[in-house]
């Protein structure tokens, strides 16, 4: 059974909707004002910033309060590396201390489940406060079915909050077994999940609801930072949708 997770005042998980999170990936200070300010009134739960669109990463600690202190919601603070599809080239151990900075500031922190010292970084991140969501991505494919399950308990056994898997789709097929593993989820990992198939086949993962264990899915206000990423608007009013249906 999975449990409840929370992030500042939102809630996630079991008995919760699926929760929205817009992606701010402007690489000025001016650029990222601009988008902070334009998810006032739109539909969204939390902000993910996109630590690596920044350049200079030894400015992330204090762009991190600012995005922070700025946003009105809670922010999720995440460095892509280069090898998940993100921009930063950060080795393993800037890349551990970075998040560690970030964790310090921003109420929840994405860590890659593919670093060695995976486990650690989130042990890190929980002492200094932080919500963690684990995550990997495959930009080339989908797994099978078995094989993203099986993923998906390696996650899980890290430790973090939240297990997040994006996989590039191709196929109706692909979507369902992505759709398939967030509902086998459910009932045998005790963290809630995130599980999207990234471009156009895979839009119906991001739609797919918390019947899907879908504790979160990503929608643009403004840029987007994956292929396949929907504009909030339309995310929730399709949401809305299903948990009407849902009673
Ligand atoms: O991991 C994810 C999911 C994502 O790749 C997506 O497909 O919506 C978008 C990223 O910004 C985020 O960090």
């Amino acid at each position: 059974m999975q449990r409840e997770v929370q992030i500042g005042p939102v809630f996630l998980g079991p008995g919760n909707p699926t929760r929205i999170i817009a992606p701010l990936t402007g690489s000025t200070w001016d650029a990222l004002v601009d988008e902070i300010d334009n998810l006032h009134g739109e539909p969204i739960d939390l902000a993910e910033w996109r630590a690596d669109m920044w350049p200079d990463p030894d400015e992330l600690a204090s762009v991190c309060s600012a995005v922070v202190q700025r946003c009105t919601i809670p922010v999720l603070a995440t460095i892509r590396t280069i090898d998940e599809g993100g921009r930063s080239a950060l080795d393993e151990n800037a890349y551990a201390h970075s998040v560690r900075k970030l964790a310090a500031l921003a109420p929840c922190v994405d860590v890659e489940a593919r670093w060695p010292s995976s486990a650690q970084i989130v042990d890190d991140a929980h002492n200094d406060g932080s919500t963690v969501i684990i995550s990997a991505h495959n930009w080339e494919l989908t797994p099978s079915p078995e094989e993203i399950t099986r993923q998906l308990e390696q996650m899980a056994a890290l430790d973090g909050d939240i297990v997040k898997v994006a996989y590039r789709a191709h196929s109706h097929a692909d979507a369902d077994a992505i759709m398939q593993a967030g509902r086998w989820a459910m009932s045998h990992l005790d963290v809630p999940t995130i599980c999207i198939g990234m471009g156009e086949a895979g839009v119906a993962t991001r739609l797919a609801g918390p019947e899907f264990g879908l504790a979160a899915t990503f929608a643009t206000v403004g840029a987007s930072s994956a292929p396949g990423q929907l504009p909030a608007q339309q995310v929730a009013h399709t949401l809305r949708g299903h948990a009407h249906r849902a009673h």
